[in-house]
């Protein structure tokens, strides 16, 4: 061996010296394509020697070209380290060789932002390479284009498609052939090829892709320990090779032996495992020579300013080639389902997790837990406690642990509660290992019997480090646990802040996230808001929680924190506009439950903000019923009342008018209002009847023109002159519409008058003209201003009341400033009028628009006949309950898009329907 290296050494210092152009007859095989006369090649044993040579061989090249003294030094550091790096190999097994260099990798894949940053491109440089790519390739034979980098995007299907892949890499191969001819073509080219690569075509044959060595591993069955660079991350391969005996592998004489798997075997002959690093190029960007090799971009051989490449030495026409894999199996999330759903919980108990609580048992009684895996059989040989593995660095006692085959990466501990190795790494804080696992393809969404993920535990256990870094590798965030919790719940209810901002961020892409809803309906604002924490409260608002989400027994966030006691949660939302009286599904307001859990601080902060005392719920009690008699609770609720009531003798309740129609109508109609400070208005005339003010407006009241009758009977057959004119009698014994009556195309109605023969109390077509016994309130809406509610039941049918108020021309309400009172009498045939009851009316001016109203107006008609000018009678379209507000569609004008539009003219937001 010294021989051959000795000969090597003399004829590379020859090659150097005399510069002379190697014949022909001196190519070197690269890749099989041209078959050199001459083969040389290096002991695998001689990894020092030939790390000097190698060494010398570039120093001296340097030397000889006269290559400037900084350039120099930069690659002469690079050297050192690959030297080095070589040098502590000599000492280890192959295995631990192995080991050390993933842990040398991964800890580089962490510390080393500046790989990371490199492999990040910027949309300028992608924009740069993708024009290039339209280039044609024969430019490059050009010498000053010989190093010019191309972005070619190659997709690769490795394992999956293992025949296409074959065909379609070969096809590639051909027609890099053609190129490489081209190239070779051009005489200067390839003597400056030539005189490159003379300087070290004798040292070392470079990568041993296509070399087999009949060394073998003693064990039976070992994983692949092919490591593969997906973009700036390393994976490890791990899939179990049953090769007997086990032949090993290596891409050059720098990278320890290794076991490949079948597919990785077949890409190290195809030059995809990087000579330098040793780590296969599967998916990222990779330079590619002409001859199809492939290796990092940091892992070429510097030499002049010419890159070669690591397998063969070539350096005419290295591409940057992008590589993509496309696996048949994408990872996918399966929902877990569960065989028993817990009910919800509003809270439950830091209990530690049960494995965490066995560890805990074991440590203290001295027990390993060893034992009882050595009982279930999961390992017995190792006697490896899993424990130690897990809270040591060890990765070697790791991967020697797996090897035994007793127990898959993946696999679920009985002992631990169905965790597996990542979830206890994560539970023991222990990241590397975490780092560790994951890149040997652990289950990322694998749960315990706790129903937590690794990414869960990471959030309960205040894991923010190893939580970014399950986040970086992709761990789901959608996944629910227990009672349906996201991991954002978990980290909003243990008031991990860190891990929130964490998780919302990357959460990006999942719309509305933060809103999610557990099996209880609650969001991670209102598990923040119950356990007290105002930071995340704050944080979440102002990424978009929703304050006003109700759960399933219609609790908002306002009473969780309430229910929590939490003051100054409850001040934060009622500054966010919270509806301060808001009820649940059982009646109680924030107040009512804050008072039965004793909370006496928030207790005061919602009286002090004026929370109803009055409200009852569906238990019959007001806050003040909820708390016990002795108390601070108590004492704050019954002077805040008595203070109340010294108020509210003066204006009972929230009624603040006892009749706005002061005696007109038969009924009292009140007026409340506990919603502002409003008064009752009075800014207008209360009257009973249409009035005139206009000289324009002459209704026909002669007696001539009105038609009657002289029914004997009551007036409910045809024979009724009047209720022939309204085609018939449209009002049933008890005085409503018949239930044909056709509500949308309503007839015009003629009700029997003072000219009639019939009885006038017997007569069943005088509906209107009898005052409806029904009782109103005037009261305050929240968003409408007034409005006006039924005290008393009212069946369809009924006749509810007349809009009354000042009867006007159609120009002249034209120039009326405000037309929110106006009502169009719509009369087509002849000039137009309409009843405006902005300053004369009854309570009918209260009533509010609606898109699905309870009331119709109907036209009728009683001592005149006079078709221009109809009375308006609202008649209940639906049955209409107690404290139920009247509404009428107010028409085209008020139509929901047209409101919509002059609300957000205005910018108002208000209801609409
Ligand atoms: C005839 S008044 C009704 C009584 C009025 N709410 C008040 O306070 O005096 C009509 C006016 O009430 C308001 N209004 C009526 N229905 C509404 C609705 N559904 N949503 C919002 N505002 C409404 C509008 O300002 C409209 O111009």
């Amino acid at each position: 061996m010294n021989k051959v290296l000795e000969q090597m050494k003399n004829e590379f210092n020859r090659a150097v010296l005399s510069r002379e152009i190697i014949p022909e007859d001196m190519e070197i095989e690269v890749d099989g394509l041209s078959a050199g006369r001459r083969k040389v090649r290096v002991d695998e044993s001689n990894d020092v020697g030939d790390s000097n040579s190698f060494t010398k061989l570039l120093a001296n090249s340097r030397t000889s070209q006269k290559v400037n003294k900084n350039k120099d030094t930069k690659d002469q550091k690079l050297i050192v380290k690959r030297s080095s790096r070589r040098r502590s190999i000599g000492n280890k097994s192959i295995l631990q060789s192995a080991i050390a260099r993933k842990e040398r990798s991964f800890s580089d894949c962490n510390k080393s932002p500046k790989k990371a940053s490199r492999q990040i491109k910027s949309k300028v440089d992608e924009k740069k390479n993708v024009a290039e790519i339209n280039e044609p390739v024969l430019n490059s034979v050009d010498d000053s284009n010989v190093n010019r980098k191309r972005l070619k995007l190659v997709e690769q299907s490795f394992s999956c498609q293992k025949e296409n892949g074959l065909r379609r890499s070969l096809r590639m191969i051909s027609s890099e052939k053609e190129e490489a001819q081209k190239c070779l073509s051009d005489e200067e080219l390839v003597k400056d090829y030539l005189e490159q690569y003379s300087l070290y075509r004798e040292t070392s044959k470079l990568c041993c892709c296509l070399e087999t060595k009949n060394i073998y591993s003693e064990l039976d069955s070992k994983f692949c320990s092919a490591i593969d660079s997906f973009d700036e991350k390393l994976i490890g391969c791990s899939r179990l090779v049953e090769l007997k005996p086990l032949p090993m592998y290596r891409s050059s004489t720098r990278i320890p032996f290794g076991v490949f798997c079948e597919t990785h075997i077949q890409r190290l002959r195809k030059h995809n495992c990087c000579p330098s690093c040793g780590f296969f190029c599967t998916q990222g960007e990779f330079l590619q020579c002409k001859f199809k090799h492939y290796f990092h971009k940091d892992c070429s051989i510097q030499m002049e300013d010419k890159a070669l490449c690591p397998h063969c030495g070539d350096f005419t026409n290295n591409e940057v080639v992008k590589i993509k894999v496309h696996s048949l199996k994408p990872p996918v999330f399966l929902p877990v389902q569960m065989p028993y759903h817990p009910s919800a919980k509003m809270t439950f108990e830091k209990t530690p997790l049960k494995s965490e609580k066995r560890i805990e048992d074991d440590e203290d009684s001295g027990t390993s837990s060893t034992s009882n895996i050595q009982e279930v059989g999961l390992i017995k040989c190792d006697k490896v406690d899993i424990m130690d593995l897990i809270n040591g660095d060890s990765f070697n006692d790791i991967i020697k642990f797996l090897q035994t085959g007793r127990i898959d990466i993946r696999a679920k501990l009985a002992e631990f509660n169905d965790a597996t190795l990542l979830h206890l790494a994560v539970l023991k804080g222990n990241l590397r290992m975490v780092q560790f696992l994951t890149n040997l393809q652990a289950d990322l969404e694998s749960m315990d019997n706790e129903q937590s993920t690794p990414l869960m535990l990471a959030v309960t256990e205040n894991r923010n480090d190893i939580l970014k870094y399950l986040l970086a590798s992709g761990a789901q965030l959608i996944a629910k646990g227990t009672d349906g919790m996201t991991v954002l719940h978990l980290a909003a209810k243990c008031g991990n802040l860190e891990a929130c901002r964490s998780i919302v961020s990357a959460s990006f892409s999942i719309p509305n996230y933060v809103n999610y809803q557990d099996d209880g309906g609650w969001t991670p604002l209102v598990w923040a808001c119950e356990h007290g924490h105002i930071d995340i409260v704050k944080y979440l608002i102002s990424k978009g929680a929703d304050i006003d989400l109700r759960d399933v027994e219609y609790n908002v966030a306002l009473h969780w924190a309430a229910f929590g006691g939490h003051s100054d949660i409850v001040e934060l939302l009622l500054r966010n506009n919270c509806n301060i009286n808001i009820l649940n599904v059982h009646g109680d307001t924030p107040l009512h439950i804050c008072a039965r859990e004793e909370k006496y601080d928030t207790v005061v902060t919602l009286l002090s903000r004026n929370a109803n005392v009055f409200i009852i719920n569906r238990n019959n009690e007001t806050p003040l019923d909820c708390v016990s008699n002795e108390g601070m609770c108590y004492d704050a609720i019954a002077s805040y009342i008595k203070k109340q009531r010294t108020y509210v003798n003066k204006k009972p309740k929230f009624i603040i008018s006892n009749d706005i129609s002061r005696g007109r109508e038969k009924n009292p109609i009140q007026c409340y209002n506990d919603v502002d400070e409003e008064e009752e208005p009075r800014n207008y005339h209360y009257i009973k009847q249409n009035c005139v003010s206009s000289d324009n407006v002459r209704i026909d009241l002669k007696v001539s023109t009105v038609r009657s009758c002289s029914c004997e009977d009551r007036c409910s057959s045809l024979d009724c002159n009047c209720a022939q004119m309204s085609v018939k009698c449209w009002y049933d014994k008890d005085g409503k519409l018949l239930s044909e009556f056709n509500y949308y195309d309503p007839p015009l109605i003629f009700e029997c008058n003072d000219m009639c023969g019939c009885n006038a109390i017997l007569c069943r077509n005088r509906v209107v003209q009898k005052p409806p016994n029904p009782r109103f309130e005037l009261f305050r809406t929240a968003s409408k201003g007034w409005g006006v509610r039924a005290l008393t039941p009212i069946a369809k049918g009924s006749f509810v009341c007349e809009y009354v108020g000042e009867i006007l021309t159609d120009t002249e309400a034209d120039h009326r400033e405000d037309d929110s009172y106006l009502f169009d009498l719509d009369n087509k045939e002849t000039e137009s009028f309409c009843i405006d009851a902005k300053f004369y009316g009854n309570f009918a001016r209260f009533i509010n628009h609606s898109c699905e109203p309870n009331l119709n107006p109907i036209k009728i008609f009683i001592e005149h006949h006079d078709l221009r000018f109809p009375k308006i009678a609202l008649f209940a379209k639906k049955d209409i309950a107690i404290t139920e507000e009247l509404s009428f569609d107010y028409g085209d004008k008020y139509s929901k898009q047209s409101i919509g539009e002059i609300l957000e003219k205005y910018q108002i937001t208000n209801e609409v329907c």
